[in-house]
């Protein structure tokens, strides 16, 4: 199962309480965007943080210095994953893993620019990098680039790390995504540029944890296979008779669908292509000025 995150990239401070109200019983992670946080600070992070009990929260700092002493508080205040860049000096990173463990949270060093992607991640994960971030920025995308030559590469490593993958994902993209070794989907435009943002999270979400929402059903009902079998196994060696079929319990499949599925509606939402997505263009990103229309 991949986990899917959506990324909050408004400046509105009320518009992305009010767009992540509807968003966050659709997905696993809330991200506050680098411009999102920027702009609205660390308050933004506390109402989040008391709001969304049941979901992670990631804020995205992209430390470039200092990397023990920004992330800390953002840290205390309950955040449960902080970016530092790749390209910051190694003892940055170490700093922003060192102030994760010490909260018992989670630092995640973001690919986004590094010359040598291979050799830094290596060296992050030896490092104790919780999870690596595969990311094709906004203006990256706008030039034409997406992320997935570059995840196949680092999931390819097989690290032990968390994989994460952002840069214009959408719902028809996820499951090539998770299929190339994404444990964390990020998506921003996909969801904030939908008609419907919790139907386009709802959407993503089912297909990020599709394979193991039915795994794990299944297994709910081994103990009941199991003593069916025996039952069968018995009957056959002491009695040299075949139970009826019907006397059997009866297991019924497990639904296929993770909850996030159930809880919405199947959306038709139109997600725009990475390129088209990128450009923080006010009336088309980061619903700076959608979100508070589109939140309501
Ligand atoms: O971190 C970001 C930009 O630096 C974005 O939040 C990230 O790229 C996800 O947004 P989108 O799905 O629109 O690309």
């Amino acid at each position: 199962m991949a986990q899917t995150q959506m990324a909050l990239d408004s400046l509105d401070f009320d518009g992305t309480v009010a767009l992540a109200t509807k968003v966050a019983p659709h997905v696993d992670i809330l991200e506050i965007g680098t411009p999102c946080i920027k702009h609205n600070g660390i308050k933004l992070l506390e109402v989040l943080r008391a709001k969304f009990p049941n979901n992670k929260i990631l804020v995205d700092l992209k430390t470039m210095d200092a990397g023990f002493y920004e992330a800390e508080p953002f840290y205390k205040a309950g955040a449960d994953i902080c970016t530092v860049l790749g390209t910051a000096d190694i003892g940055t990173i170490k700093g922003v893993i060192d102030v994760a463990n010490k909260y018992g949270k989670k630092a995640q060093v973001d690919l986004i620019n590094v010359a040598d992607k291979k050799a830094r991640t290596i060296e992050v994960a030896k490092l104790g990098a919780h999870i690596i971030g595969v990311h094709t920025g906004l203006d990256q995308q706008a030039a034409g680039q997406t992320p997935f030559n570059d995840l196949g590469m680092v999931a390819a490593l097989n690290l032990g790390v968390d994989i994460s993958v952002a840069g214009g994902v959408k719902a028809a993209t996820t499951q090539q995504v998770k299929d190339a070794g994404a444990t964390i989907i990020v998506a921003g435009a996909a969801i904030y540029g939908a008609a419907d943002p919790a139907a386009a999270a709802a959407e993503i979400t089912a297909i990020a944890h599709g394979g193991a929402a039915s795994a794990g059903g299944a297994k709910k009902f081994l103990p009941w296979i199991i003593g069916a079998a025996v039952l069968v196994l018995l009957f056959t060696l002491l009695g040299g008779k075949k139970p009826e079929a019907t006397e059997a319990p009866v297991v019924e499949a497990p639904a296929a669908t993770a909850p996030a599925a159930e809880a919405a509606p199947a959306p038709a939402a139109e997600v725009t292509a990475p390129a088209e997505a990128a450009a923080p263009a006010p009336e088309a990103a980061p619903a700076a000025e959608a979100a508070p229309e589109a939140a309501k």
